[in-house]
């Protein structure tokens, strides 16, 4: 019996796992690395004392019959729930209720349980930034941000944002420069508690010209802490793009203003506030690649920038992954 070498997977986000979801169950030994302390990237979820928060990926939703599937079978097993909010949309200075029809997914109890009941028992190395892909005589070799080295492996999966993946794909650089060419908008996003709920209907909602791209109602997704009255905000591209060095106080102060503006109910002192800001937040346009691949070499590179620039996207991105690599192997 032959022994497979392990395949490196670079990034634990939900294309990462997805592809290594697929690898494994096709019977591949695979190897995660992360340069965070723990899975999901943009669908981590921030632990605070009002309970977790979703500052990143807000909800999602399914269009492709594939994801569909996959997210029957993760609301079967209880790692997401529907999250159905009172919507509003904010626009030319009026807040105006906007219910819909569409379905909307939340990670159940917290974005990032998704991710982490992806990883399960996969092998990982976590806190650890990869600095270099390198291919040897045969196997690839990756080299981390502390001087180790990892490998041999077979192949390798790029799974980051795409100015991330841009220097690590340097060996092959048809697909650096591929990745280079996607730059990718910040978004500044910050958390708020209050002590006792705010009068207000709006559980989630689209803002139209102002500082704020979108708000949310932490606490009535489910299964979430309800101790306090938690909030979400997200600038847009632009604001934060402008804003992309203030301190974080500052940057709570003025999208605080903001929201108090536009919610149409008294807004006490937050008892909580932070900030976070997501540099690499989403893609400026949307591409069709699925995924980046030179098969030959067995190095592929996938996440939201190869498609939608969205959950979905990520997910179809790191399946495309496995399949051309797996199809490449027979
Ligand atoms: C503020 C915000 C709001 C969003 N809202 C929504 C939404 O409501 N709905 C929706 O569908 N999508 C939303 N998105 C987009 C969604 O979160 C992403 O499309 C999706 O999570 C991307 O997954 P990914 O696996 O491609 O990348 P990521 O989640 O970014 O994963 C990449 C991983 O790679 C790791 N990494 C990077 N470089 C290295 C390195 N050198 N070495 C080791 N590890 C490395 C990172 O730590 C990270 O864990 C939002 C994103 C943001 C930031
Ligand atoms: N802030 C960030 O960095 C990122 C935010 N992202 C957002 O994630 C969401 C995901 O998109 P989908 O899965 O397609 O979700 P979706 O179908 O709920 O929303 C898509 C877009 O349609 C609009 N919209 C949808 N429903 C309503 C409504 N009831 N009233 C008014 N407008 C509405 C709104 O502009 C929204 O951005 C979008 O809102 C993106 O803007 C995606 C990636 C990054």
């Amino acid at each position: 019996m032959t022994t497979l070498l392990p395949i490196a997977i670079i990034g634990t986000g939900i294309a990462g796992l997805s592809a290594a979801q697929a690898l494994h169950a096709a019977g591949h030994p695979v190897q995660l690395f992360d340069k965070s302390r723990g899975s999901g990237g943009r669908m981590s979820s921030k632990r605070s004392d009002a309970g977790a928060l979703d500052l990143g990926a807000q909800y999602f939703t399914a269009r492709d019959r594939r994801f569909v599937d996959v997210v029957q079978q993760w609301q079967a097993r209880g790692w997401v729930a529907e999250w159905t909010p009172s919507l509003y949309n904010f626009n030319n200075g009026q807040l105006t209720a906007s219910p819909d029809e569409q379905v909307r997914w939340v990670g159940s109890p917290r974005m990032s349980a998704i991710t982490r009941a992806m990883l399960g028992a996969l092998p990982v190395n976590f806190s650890c930034r990869i600095t270099e892909v390198f291919r040897g005589e045969q196997h690839w070799h990756l080299q981390d941000a502390d001087g180790n080295s990892h490998g041999p492996f077979s192949h390798v999966i790029v799974a980051t944002p795409a100015p991330q993946a841009s220097p690590l794909l340097s060996s092959v650089p048809k697909l650096a420069g591929a990745a280079a060419s996607v730059p990718m908008d910040p978004t500044w996003a910050v958390a708020l508690a209050f002590p006792t709920a705010l009068e207000t209907r709006v559980e989630g909602c689209f803002v139209q010209d102002s500082p704020l791209d979108w708000l949310a109602r932490n606490r009535s997704k489910p299964g979430r802490d309800t101790q306090l009255d938690t909030w979400v905000l997200h600038a847009t591209s632009q604001w934060t793009k402008q804003h992309l060095d203030m301190p974080k106080e500052a940057v709570t102060e003025h999208l605080l203003g903001a929201f108090a503006e536009l919610i149409g109910c008294a807004v006490p002192a937050p008892a909580l506030s932070l900030a976070h800001r997501w540099l690499y937040a989403r893609p400026a346009s949307a591409h069709q690649w699925g995924v980046l691949a030179d098969s030959d070499l067995g190095i592929y590179a996938c996440g939201d920038w190869c498609l939608s620039g969205r959950v979905e996207g990520a997910w179809l991105s790191g399946q495309e992954a496995a399949r051309r690599l797996l199809e490449h192997l027979q």
